[in-house]
C-alpha cells in the first residue's frame, strides 16, 4: 500500500475487547436456556461485546451506506439490465421507495445515497456527491481504474464513516448500487480467494445459461489481461474492482478503525469484506455477515470470510436489503443479554444440579 493515509488510518483498528467478549460469554451461560441453545445469536451477542467493549450493548443510531458506482465493462454484455438503471435507481432511494428503503424503515436505519462514480450527471439535494470519476473503465480491455482512484475511493468510504460516527451512528450497513458490479465482485473473489471465475460467477440480475457463459470468459479475460497482483488488495482493486467495491472497503475500516459492527449484505459488499480483511485483517472481527445470497459463489465468499449468515431467503438484490434485515439479528442479540433472565433470577435449576426423581 503507498497511500500513506491508508497506513496510517488502518493503523487504529485492533482486534476484540476479549475481557467484554468473555464476561458476556459468562453472562450468557447464566441465561435460562440449556447451554448454547441460542445459537447464532449467542455468538453475535459475544461479538457485539467485543466490538464495542459492553457486555450490554445497543445500537440505536443506524445508517446503511448505498455506495453507487458504474462499470464500464457492461460494454461487454456482463448484465441483463442496462447503465441507466444506476441513477434511475439512485432516484427511487432518494425517494424512498426502493427494496432498501422498506426494509431499512422497518429497521429503523437511515439510508445514505453515496454517488462514488455513476457514469452521467446526477444532483438531487440528499444525494453526497463523491465521484471519483465517470464510471470505471473496461477491465477486459484494461485496468477498471489507477491506483490513486482505488485510494481515492477506499479513503472516501472511510471519510464518510468518520462523518457519520460524529453524527452518533454506531453500526454500520453496507449497501451498493451499480449495473455490472456482480462482474467485478467475482473479478475481485476471483483474485482474492483463488478460485476459478466458472465457480464464483453468477447471473446477478438474471442472466440465461448462454450470457452466464459469456460474463465467466470476460472475468477470466479481464483477470487474464490485468494481472491483479494478489498480495496487493489495492490493486486487485484498481484492476477488476469498482468504485463503489473500494467505497465500501472503506466504510468497512472505519467501521473497524471506530470499534462500531459492520453488517455484511451480499455479494458485492462480500467482495469489499475481503479487501477491507487483506488490508487490515483486524476488520474481520467486526464484521457481522447478514444473509446469504442466492447469487452463485457468495455462501463459498462468505466461508472464505468465515462468516456465517443469520439469514438465507434466497435474496440477490444488493442495495444493502440483507443488511438492513439482518438488524433485526442485532437487535435480538442485543436483548437476550440485556433483558433475559439467569437461571439464579428466575430461580431455575441448572444443569449442574442433580435431577430430581
Ligand atoms: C431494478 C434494479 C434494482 C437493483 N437494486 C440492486 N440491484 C443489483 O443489481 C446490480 C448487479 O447485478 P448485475 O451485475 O447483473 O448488473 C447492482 O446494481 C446491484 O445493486 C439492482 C438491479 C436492478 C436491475
Ligand atoms: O448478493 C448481492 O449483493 C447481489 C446479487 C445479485 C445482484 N445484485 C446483488
Amino acid at each position: 500500500m503507498s497511500s500513506s493515509f491508508l497506513e496510517q488510518y488502518v493503523k487504529r483498528i485492533t482486534g476484540l475487547d476479549g475481557e467484554a467478549a468473555q464476561a458476556a460469554k459468562a453472562h450468557i451461560g447464566n441465561l435460562t436456556v440449556p447451554p448454547g441453545a441460542l445459537g447464532k445469536l449467542e455468538a453475535l451477542a459475544v461479538q457485539l461485546a467485543g466490538i464495542t467493549g459492553k457486555i450490554k450493548p445497543s445500537f440505536e443510531k443506524r445508517e446503511v451506506i448505498i455506495m453507487a458506482a458504474d462499470h464500464g465493462v457492461c460494454a461487454e454484455g456482463v448484465s441483463a439490465f442496462p447503465q441507466e438503471v444506476t441513477p434511475q435507481m439512485i432516484y427511487n432511494f432518494l425517494s424512498g421507495g426502493a427494496a432498501v428503503n422498506v426494509l431499512a424503515r422497518q429497521a429503523d436505519a437511515q439510508v445514505v445515497c453515496v454517488d462514488i462514480g455513476v457514469n452521467s450527471d446526477i444532483s438531487h439535494p440528499e444525494l453526497i456527491s463523491r465521484k471519483i470519476r465517470f464510471g470505471t473503465a473496461n477491465m477486459a480491455k484494461g485496468p477498471a481504474m489507477t491506483r490513486e482512484e482505488a485510494e481515492m475511493s477506499i479513503e472516501t468510504g472511510i471519510r464518510l464513516v468518520e462523518e457519520a460516527v460524529q453524527r452518533g451512528v454506531n453500526i454500520f450497513v453496507t449497501g451498493e448500487m451499480g449495473i455490472g458490479n456482480t462482474t467485478p465482485s467475482a473479478a475481485v473473489m476471483c483474485a482474492m480467494t483463488h478460485t476459478e471465475p466458472r465457480v464464483a460467477t453468477g447471473r446477478g440480475t438474471g442472466l440465461d445459461d448462454e450470457r452466464l457463459k459469456h460474463k465467466i470468459s470476460v472475468i477470466e479475460k479481464a483477470l487474464k489481461l490485468n494481472r491483479p497482483d494478489v498480495s496487493d488488495p489495492i490493486d486487485v482493486l484498481a484492476k477488476v474492482g469498482g468504485l463503489e467495491i473500494g467505497g465500501l472497503t472503506g466504510v468497512i475500516l472505519g467501521a473497524a478503525a471506530n470499534r462500531c459492527p459492520v453488517v455484511i449484505d451480499g455479494f458485492i459488499s462480500s467482495a469489499a469484506a475481503l479487501l477491507a480483511r487483506a488490508i487490515a485483517p483486524e476488520s474481520a472481527e467486526f464484521m457481522v455477515a447478514s444473509h446469504a445470497s442466492h447469487e452463485q459463489g457468495h455462501r463459498m465468499l462468505l466461508q472464505a470470510l468465515d462468516l456465517r449468515p443469520g439469514l438465507d431467503l434466497d435474496m440477490r438484490i444488493g442495495e444493502g436489503t440483507g443488511g438492513v434485515l439482518a438488524l433485526t439479528l442485532v437487535d435480538a442479540a442485543c436483548r437476550i443479554v440485556s433483558e433475559m433472565a439467569t437461571f439464579e433470577s428466575a430461580g431455575i435449576s441448572g444443569s449442574g444440579e442433580p435431577a430430581q426423581p
